[in-house]
C-alpha cells in the first residue's frame, strides 16, 4: 500500500517512521501545506492519505481524494461543524477513518464511558481534563470533545468550558484543558458522587500509539466500501 503523509509536523514525522517499520506500507510522499506543496502535484499511485495537519487543509485533502478515488483516514483535530459536514458527504464516494484519536486505549474508553454514563449520571457529577504538550492549538482536544459526547449522547448535559464559581444546576459537564511542557496526550474522566469517586483515565506515553493506529486505519480504508468509519470500525469491526 502507497500512503502520503498530509502534515510534516510532529505526527507527521512520527508516522513517517512508523510507515517505515512496518511491512505492506510504503510512503509515496510526505506533503507540508505550509512550504506550499500540494496533494495534487503527487505524479505516483496513493493508496490513502493520512492527515494529521490543520483543518485549513481539508478541501484539498478532499478534493485530491475524490478525484483520485483514493482513501482519507483523518486524525487532525478541531474541525468546524460545516467541515465534519463536507468529510460525511465526500465518505459517499470514498472510504474516510475519522478519528480524533488513534490509540486503543481510548477507544476501549469511549465504549466503557457510553456504557456506564447513563447509570452514573443521575447522582454523579461529569468532569473531564485533557492535559497535551505546549505546542497544541486546539483547546479542548478532539478526544476530549469525543468523550464528552460518549457521556453525553442525549444533550441532555450543558457543556462548560473551564469554570466560574461552582456547579449552577447540576445538569452539566465541565471540561478542562491543560497544556504544559511535552505531555504526548492524558484525558481524565470523573464521575463524583457522594462519598465515592470513579476515574477513567487514559495517558499517552508517546506519539507512537496513534501513528501506529492511523497505520491500522489505513489498512482498514484500503479494501472498506466508500462510507464514514472511526476507530471503532476499524479495531472491532462495527461490533
Ligand atoms: N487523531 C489522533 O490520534 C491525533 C491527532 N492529532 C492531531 O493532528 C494534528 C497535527 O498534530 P501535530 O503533528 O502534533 O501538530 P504540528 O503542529 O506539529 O504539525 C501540524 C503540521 O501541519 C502543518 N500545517 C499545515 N497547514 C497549517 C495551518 N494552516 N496552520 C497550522 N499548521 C499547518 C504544520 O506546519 P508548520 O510546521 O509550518 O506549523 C505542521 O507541519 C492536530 O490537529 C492534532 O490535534 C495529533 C495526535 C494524535
Ligand atoms: O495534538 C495532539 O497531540 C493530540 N491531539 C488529539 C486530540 O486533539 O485529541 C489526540 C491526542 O490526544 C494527541
Amino acid at each position: 500500500m502507497k500512503a502520503a503523509i498530509l502534515g510534516a509536523g510532529a505526527m507527521g514525522k512520527v508516522l513517517a517512521q512508523t510507515i517505515e517499520e512496518q511491512e505492506g506500507i510504503s510512503l509515496v510522499a510526505m506533503i507540508e501545506p505550509r512550504n506550499g506543496e500540494k496533494l495534487h502535484d503527487i505524479k505516483e499511485t496513493v493508496d490513502v492519505v493520512i492527515d494529521f495537519s490543520n483543518p485549513e487543509n481539508l478541501e484539498m485533502l478532499m478534493d485530491f481524494c475524490i478525484a483520485r478515488k483514493c482513501p482519507a483516514v483523518i486524525a487532525t483535530t478541531g474541525f468546524s461543524l460545516e467541515q465534519q459536514q463536507m468529510i460525511t458527504d465526500t465518505a459517499q464516494q470514498v472510504p474516510v477513518v475519522f478519528a480524533a484519536n488513534f490509540s486503543l486505549g481510548i477507544t476501549v474508553m469511549k465504549r466503557i464511558l457510553s456504557e456506564i454514563a447513563p447509570i452514573l449520571e443521575d447522582s454523579f457529577d461529569m468532569e473531564v481534563i485533557e492535559k497535551h504538550h505546549n505546542k497544541k492549538l486546539d483547546a479542548p482536544s478532539g478526544t476530549a470533545k469525543m468523550l464528552v459526547s460518549a457521556i453525553n449522547s442525549r444533550g441532555d448535559y450543558e457543556e462548560v468550558h473551564g469554570r466560574e464559581g461552582n456547579r449552577r444546576r447540576g445538569k452539566e459537564i465541565g471540561i478542562h484543558a491543560i497544556r504544559g511542557g511535552t505531555i504526548a496526550g492524558e484525558h481524565d474522566v470523573i464521575f463524583a458522587g457522594e462519598d465515592e469517586i470513579l476515574e477513567i483515565k487514559h495517558t499517552a506515553g508517546s506519539k507512537k500509539i496513534f501513528a501506529a493506529g492511523a497505520v491500522k486505519a489505513a489498512r482498514f480504508a484500503q479494501t472498506a466500501e466508500p462510507g464514514l468509519y472511526d476507530m471503532e470500525d476499524v479495531l472491532f469491526g462495527g461490533k
